[in-house]
């Protein structure tokens, strides 16, 4: 053996299959290099990193009914997804709009949009809240048709450094818009125990509200810090060891997303301008304009189908939906997220 080889050789550092950084996770994050390993995770009935997979979209499309010429408002641009659809039934004529205040995702959904060819000539998108949609109008004219699918998007639950998932470690943020209002972790320092049960019960029926308030609060008057996901997750892990262990995980998974949702809701104050959008809806719309929103949980829905009887009896919708329309069970295998989505539709008279 000669020196040469007995020389201990440095074996390259692993970096194992499970990188840490996000960025570094997934080939999907850039799903038009990738579309073998895209179509790979979509089979196995998960979504892409970095991709969001609409839901409904043929039943959205049968109620909008887009002709060409005509101009909408997709009031929630997240990936795109619907967009797109609504801009091929466009077939170049006509105008879309699209607006989400989402800072960090607008400009990429804009970007991947301009690349496939849908430029400012056919769509107009705008960061904006969509209760500004009277602002709209008179850039726009009467809208034939709107679509709203409320909530998140796949990438913003994804990405660990906007705090929507108890799954990832981040910062306990959960604005959609980052720039605006205060985070999740500044709203816990300055609520009291009262008022954060409230809106766990409010925000999301959380049945260990009481509990789940008490602890955090008192965690954050003895000075310990509630400010990333994994922090708030282990008081809500902690609070529920009384349940018996058999059923103890599942219950600790449930309410981390009930409480997750009902901060979510509290600082993007999804309730008020989900109200606003609905209360100038009816103004935005032409005459036999359709709008159909998507929604996620029970409290959004409630709004929206209140919002449609009310106005449907006053005469200004001329039918609405008689049923909240939910995603096929095909469509609730394939893509996990859709499960508790519930679609609704007005036309105004
Ligand atoms: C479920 S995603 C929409 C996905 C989109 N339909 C698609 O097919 O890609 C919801 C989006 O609505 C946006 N959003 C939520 N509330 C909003 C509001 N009040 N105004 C504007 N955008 C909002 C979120 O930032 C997110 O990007």
């Amino acid at each position: 053996m000669d020196n040469q080889e007995q020389k201990h050789q440095r074996r390259p550092r692993y970096k194992g299959t499970h990188p840490k950084a996000f960025k570094d996770k997934y080939k999907e994050l850039n799903p038009e290099l990738y579309s073998d390993t895209v179509a790979k995770v979509i089979q196995k009935g998960n979504t892409p990193a970095g991709m969001h997979r609409s839901i409904c979209v043929q039943e959205i499309l049968d109620i909008l009914k887009i002709t060409p010429g005509e101009t909408g408002l997709d009031a929630t641009l997240g990936y795109g997804g619907h967009t797109l659809e609504m801009l091929k039934c466009l077939d170049s004529k006509g105008h879309l709009y699209a607006t989400d205040v989402d800072p960090i995702e607008l400009p990429r959904t804009r970007e991947r949009l301009e690349n496939l060819g849908y430029g400012p000539e056919i769509l107009t998108i705008r960061q904006t809240n969509f209760s500004n949609i009277d602002e709209i109008i008179p850039e726009s004219g009467p809208l034939d048709f709107i679509l709203a699918d409320l909530g998140v998007s796949s990438m913003q639950i994804d990405n660990p450094d906007r705090g929507f998932s108890f799954k990832t470690e981040g910062p306990l943020d959960l604005r959609l818009n980052p720039s605006k209002g205060i985070s999740a972790a500044e709203r816990l320092k300055t609520i009291s125990q009262n008022e954060l049960c409230g809106m766990l019960l409010e925000n999301a029926d959380e049945p260990h509200a009481e509990e789940i308030a008490r602890a955090v609060t008192l965690a954050i008057k003895k000075g310990e810090d509630v400010t990333t996901t994994s922090q708030l997750r282990q008081i809500i892990k902690d609070t529920l060891k009384f349940i018996p262990e058999k059923d103890r995980e599942n219950e600790i998974k449930k309410s981390c997303q009930r409480c997750f949702q009902a901060l979510r809701i509290d600082v993007n104050n999804e309730f008020e301008v989900l109200y606003d959008f609905l209360e100038k809806l009816p103004e935005a719309l032409a005459e036999g304009g359709r709008v159909a929103i998507l929604t996620f949980h029970s409290g959004e829905d409630r709004l929206v189908k209140k919002s449609f009887q009310r106005l449907h009896r006053s005469g200004i919708y001329k039918e609405i939906a008689p049923d909240a329309i939910r995603p096929s069970a095909e469509e609730c295998n394939s893509n996990g997220r859709a499960r508790c989505a519930k679609l609704r539709w007005a036309i105004k008279a």
